[in-house]
């Protein structure tokens, strides 16, 4: 730790002087706490932070977009476009480099879902289903029946390892939320927490905000913080330990993310890719997804904070959008990219700007809640490696199968805890009614079958993920069967049922 003359003359020299401006006034505890916070810091890169900070948000306004164009065809699988045979033939080459313990996953999940509105990670986010469980429990489930889905077809024991990048606010809620959940049937040893960086916030005129008299207000450094994170936590040392070739790279939010999804796997590995990702087709020119595009002839995302509106509005001939390729933050990973992003290009990464209303004290010493921005917060994001890629594939998926993110509180109009809970049970109730069965009433009447995105399923049906991963196995368990709502088809219960 560093002396209080050593801060206080790093603080002169970046010009952040202020930031001690309250110690007279800290009580011992605090005054040490303060100094570890200040100590952790690169105080010697604080300077160019924050003048970066102040040009970043200065030159911001201007919207331009370069030579942008779409991605065209050869970039891009499509789930939907292609034939059944060729479906197998990814998912088979998915299952086995699963079954080789060549796949791990990892979760990007140091946001603080401040859209939600709660204190607490986003991944403990209990939706509403039927069974209550949290967004980490229907995770932790999907990779264990991949895994058995794995092992099932190649007599294997296999390990999906799951690698969760927390930051400062969610590290020890998730860790104590998974030890009280025993991992929710994991091997903890096969759950591997780590920290992304937090970095400063700062004002319009550069300087460092105050959070509270001895403490600096800050955040996390995006999720592009992973690739800082990985080095720093020596993560890729342990895929490199474990086995693990490919990494299935996700964000938190999406109840119907498919992890270690063998099609998408299957896909980018038979395609000698180094980085994937999976798209959808935007669902209106104002959806809040980046695009995945070309811009100067290089792959990359245009997030949707930084696409000018009239180039998200673009139509093609035929009515359709032209920058449609919706990113659902589902990103696929060699290790030996991530690597060479590691070394080579790591520092090179963006830093996008975001102006934010940041609680502050201050200089008389108030708590103030501003009511319009104040603070210039920089982020780095995760698909802003892709341009460094040789080859990058995109993954065409069906929208309703596999994205509903959790972005908002209820009362907001989309992405909600009201449609992520529709979406997942919308889901399962398809694949009961692809399986053969129907449902009836109280009375024993048949309900008639409704499927739409926009409202809730007719009955409540809620398929467990250890029963069913993407509604396979379920036909030799429901085929012909009446159910009645709500109907919650656990491994219990799934082992109850007669199959046929
Ligand atoms: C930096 C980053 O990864 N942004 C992603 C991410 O957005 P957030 O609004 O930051 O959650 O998830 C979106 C999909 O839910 C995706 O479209 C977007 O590009």
């Amino acid at each position: 730790m560093l002396s209080l003359e050593e801060v206080t003359s790093f603080l002169d020299r970046a010009g952040q002087s202020h930031v001690l401006q309250f110690w007279s006034e800290l009580s011992e505890d605090e005054r040490n706490d303060f100094l570890v916070e200040l100590s952790g810091l690169d105080l010697n890169a604080l300077k160019q932070h924050c003048e970066e900070a102040v040009s970043a948000a200065a030159s911001q306004p201007e919207r331009v977009d370069p030579d942008i164009q779409p991605v065209t065809e050869e970039f891009v699988g499509s789930l939907l476009k292609s034939d059944q045979a060729t479906l197998v033939q990814w998912e088979n080459e998915g299952l086995l480099q699963i079954s080789e313990n060549r796949v791990g996953v990892l979760l990007l999940a140091g946001g603080q879902g401040t859209r939600l509105g709660v204190p607490y990670p986003k991944g403990m986010f209990d939706v509403g289903l039927p069974s209550g469980k949290t967004l980490y429990q229907i995770q932790s489930e999907r990779i264990r029946k991949i895994q058995n889905l794995a092992d099932l077809k190649h007599e294997t024991k296999c390990t999906v390892p799951w690698y969760i990048m927390t930051s400062e606010f969610t590290l020890s809620p998730t860790e104590s939320f998974f030890k009280e959940n025993d991992f929710f049937g994991l091997d903890p040893s096969n759950v591997v927490m780590f920290e992304q960086r937090m970095i400063p916030a700062v004002t319009f005129d550069g300087k460092v905000l105050l959070q509270a008299k001895g403490k600096i207000a800050m955040a996390p450094d995006g999720n592009g913080g992973l690739y800082q994170a990985l080095v720093d936590n020596k993560v890729l040392e342990d895929m490199e330990r474990r086995g693990v070739e490919y990494l299935h790279v996700y964000c938190v939010d999406n109840i119907l993310v498919k992890l270690a999804d063998p099609h998408f796997i299957g896909f980018c590995v038979s395609r000698g890719a180094d980085c994937g990702a999976k798209v959808v087709p935007k669902a209106s020119p104002s959806e809040p997804v980046g695009v995945v595009c070309r811009v100067d002839g290089v792959v990359q995302v245009v997030e949707y904070s930084e696409i000018r509106p009239e180039t998200a509005e673009r139509r093609g001939a035929g009515g359709e959008l032209v920058f449609s390729a919706g990113n659902i933050c589902n990103h696929f990973f060699t290790r030996a990219f991530l690597q060479e992003v590691a070394q080579e290009h790591q520092g090179k990464l963006k830093q996008h700007v975001a102006l934010k209303k940041v609680p502050f004290v201050d200089e008389c010493g108030n708590h103030v809640k501003p009511s319009k921005p104040n603070g210039i917060k920089m982020e780095k994001f995760v698909f802003d490696v892709f341009p460094f890629a040789r080859n990058f594939v995109a993954f065409e998926v069906v929208r309703a199968e596999e994205f509903s993110p959790l972005k908002n509180a209820d009362g907001a109009s989309t992405d909600t805890p009201t449609t992520a809970r529709r979406s997942l049970l919308g889901q399962h109730y398809r694949w009961a009614l692809a399986a053969g069965a129907s449902f009836s009433d109280d009375h024993g009447k048949t309900v008639p079958t409704r499927v739409t995105a926009e409202e809730d399923p007719p009955v409540l049906c809620e398929i467990s993920p250890l029963v069913s991963y993407f509604g396979e196995g379920l036909e030799r368990l429901l085929r012909g069967s009446t159910l009645t709502s709500p109907f919650i088809l656990d491994e219990k219960r799934a082992k109850d049922l007669p199959t046929l």
